[in-house]
């Protein structure tokens, strides 16, 4: 693997504010779907306020490794520890129960297609109130107007409240999602192609709106794309995958700018054609 720069607090770039213990420490991660790999090898650690980029080709494990960083699956070996409130979570080997509570109070996951993360006929408020709900709101009233409040934050208006996902356009279900996962705090965002479904112009809309309030929340986030435009524009830090494998990583521009790994500068050239 080609490695650069490690990260620390203060070589974020792109206006990151990075706490000095890791958030997320992955050893030697490996994930097999009977004969098949999904990823191998992966080790990193994830600072507070960070935004790692996974990029690499279709196949290439990206969303294996998201789905085992986030709890949504399970490794076949390695950690992925999580350092969460109330101490330190393996995302692979701890009781489902904490690691679901872990992953419902300080996570979200916005998935590609808004069927996986939203309740396609449940009112757009329902959507983001029921998030709260089930981490104990209970205030009707104090709920609806919080749901409102997020919905104008990510640019649907409040009158839309009532209205059903199915009704909403591409770029508005993205967007609704955002709200959704973002309204209870979380202090972990992951993002698996989120734009990738879109028109160019929708696309940026979503990803301006993203990238405000990475900022203004401090998130931290992991996001796989394998737009290398979207990889630039939010990432602080990235990891190229290749066949399961990280192939090469380090920071974002030196990364984009001056890649070292054979499959980088493919990678990178093969934008550059276009
Ligand atoms: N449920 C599964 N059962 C068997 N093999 C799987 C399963 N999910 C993924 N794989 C395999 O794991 C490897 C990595 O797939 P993965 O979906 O993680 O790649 P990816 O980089 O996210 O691809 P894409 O960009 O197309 O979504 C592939 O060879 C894929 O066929």
């Amino acid at each position: 693997m080609s490695a650069r720069t490690p990260i620390t607090a203060g070589n974020a770039g792109k206006g990151g504010k990075m706490g000095d213990e890791a958030l997320l420490t992955v050893t030697n991660l490996c994930k097999t779907y009977g004969p098949q790999l999904g990823c191998e090898g992966v080790g990193f650690a994830m600072h507070p306020g960070e935004v790692l980029g996974i990029v690499g080709e279709s196949g290439s494990g990206k969303s294996t490794l998201l789905g085992c960083l986030s709890g949504q699956l399970r490794a076949t070996s390695g950690t992925v520890v999580y350092q969460a409130a109330c101490g330190a979570v393996d995302m692979n080997r701890s009781p489902e129960q904490l690691v679901r509570r872990v992953s419902r109070t300080e996570m979200g996951i916005v998935h590609q297609n808004p069927r996986d993360g939203l309740r396609m006929h449940v009112s757009a408020g329902g959507n983001i109130g029921e998030r709260l709900m089930a981490n104990g709101e209970r205030h009707y009233g104090g709920i609806r107007r919080k749901a409102m409040a997020w919905l104008e934050r990510v640019e649907i208006g409040a009158d839309r409240v009532d209205d059903i996902p199915a009704h909403f356009s591409g770029g508005m279900q993205q967007r609704l999602q955002i709200a959704r996962n973002l309204i209870t705090n979380p202090r972990l965002i992951f993002m698996d192609e989120p734009t990738s479904g879109l028109d160019v112009s929708v696309q940026a809309r979503v990803l301006d709106i993203m990238r405000h309030l990475v900022t203004q929340l401090s998130l931290s986030m992991v996001i796989v794309t394998h737009d290398l435009a979207v990889a630039r524009l939010l990432a602080h830090r990235l990891l190229v995958m290749r066949a399961g494998r990280v192939v090469e990583e380090g920071l974002t521009d030196q990364i984009l700018d001056d890649p070292q790994h054979p499959y980088t500068q493919l990678l990178v050239s093969s934008v550059l054609a276009h």
